[in-house]
């Protein structure tokens, strides 16, 4: 067992427009920005979690309800049942990713808390029984499971959810020069009120399309058919409902397509959007205007984003 753990785990895209809940990807800045949470875990004589960071002020102040509490629970509690020795944990939560922000705020927590824990302890879960164990207490959070943040979160690249119980996941190839311009607006929209002003049926002919576009998108990245890709990322689930949650929505788009970008949609439920572009410099560029016109306020932020081969990395302690 290790004196002490750290783990870093990136920032996501959940759904990427055309894969409501089964399709992720996770993200990292160009600059070098660590778009992501930190979790440290430390034997101790009793538990605590000590919060840092930007965003910590924004979480609630009772440590009881922090999902990084949660996760350390749960984990133990399945320690005990499969026989797995333990100890108490101090830990430290370093919460860099807004909450409510359409990043994987909440999944980026669990699965740098998972993956510390286990690492701490010798790994006695393997990668679907984590996943599993990410998938709920996620589902906890935004009232149902899916796996569309912490399975890329965990795992890195684009990820596509497989319904089975393993594979949880599969990777899919990369379009080796798109590069994701996002910008968070600021504002915080939670992804259960999200969840819940969608409709609880989905017509005859979006569920057509849906079933269409992500068969031809899977297609296209095995082709490497970038026009092909590109020409069924949309969103007939959710973004027709969410995007009166998100300001400025209409006009980010119209403005992304008019100059260049391959497609546009809601990262998660929002309210970061994302451009995938066809270069570095032209995603600076569409960076740069939503920097300035879809921000709403000092929270916001934007970046250019590659789909890094990584996901959850543990740091030297
Ligand atoms: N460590 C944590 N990180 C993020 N949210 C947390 C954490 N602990 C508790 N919460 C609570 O969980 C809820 C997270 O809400 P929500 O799912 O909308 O955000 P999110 O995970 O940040 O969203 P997104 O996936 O869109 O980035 C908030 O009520 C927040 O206070
Ligand atoms: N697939 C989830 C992602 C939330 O970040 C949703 O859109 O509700």
């Amino acid at each position: 067992m290790k004196n002490k753990t750290i783990a870093y785990a990136p920032a996501s895209i959940g759904n990427v427009s055309l894969g409501f809940d089964v399709l992720g990807a996770a993200l990292e800045p160009v600059d070098g920005t660590a778009l992501g949470d930190v979790v440290e875990v430390q034997q101790a004589d009793a538990f605590a979690l000590h919060v840092a960071g930007p965003f910590a002020h924004k979480l609630p102040a009772d440590e009881n309800t922090n999902i990084v509490t949660h996760c350390y629970e749960h984990f133990i509690e399945a320690c005990v049942k499969y026989g797995h020795a333990t100890h108490p944990l101090a830990m430290t939560l370093h919460k860099n990713l807004p909450i409510g922000s359409g990043l994987g705020s909440s999944a980026s927590s669990i699965v740098a808390a998972f993956h510390a824990l286990n690492a701490h302890f010798d790994s006695p879960f393997k990668q679907d029984e984590l996943l599993h164990m990410m998938g709920e207490l996620e589902g906890q959070i935004s009232g149902s499971i899916h796996y569309d943040n912490v399975a890329p979160c965990y795992l890195g690249g684009m990820t596509l959810m497989t319904g089975q119980s393993s594979p949880v996941t599969v990777a899919l190839p990369l379009m080796e020069n798109w590069y994701w311009a996002i910008c968070y607006s600021g504002i915080s929209v939670s992804t259960s009120a999200a969840r819940d002003i969608l409709p609880k049926t989905v017509d005859l002919p979006d569920a057509l399309t849906f079933g269409r576009q992500l068969g031809v998108f899977v297609h296209a990245l095995y082709a490497n058919n970038e026009q092909l890709a590109a020409s069924v990322m949309q969103d007939v689930i959710a973004e027709p409902y969410r995007k009166s949650l998100l300001p400025g929505f209409d006009e980010a788009r119209a403005y992304s397509m008019e100059h260049g970008a391959l497609a546009f949609g809601i990262s998660g439920s929002g309210p970061t959007v994302f451009a995938v572009c066809r270069d570095q410099a032209q995603a600076q560029h569409i960076a740069a205007w939503l920097d300035n016109n879809y921000k709403q306020n000092e929270d916001g932020f934007s970046h250019v984003c590659r789909i890094p081969q990584a996901g959850v990395q543990q740091q030297q302690g």
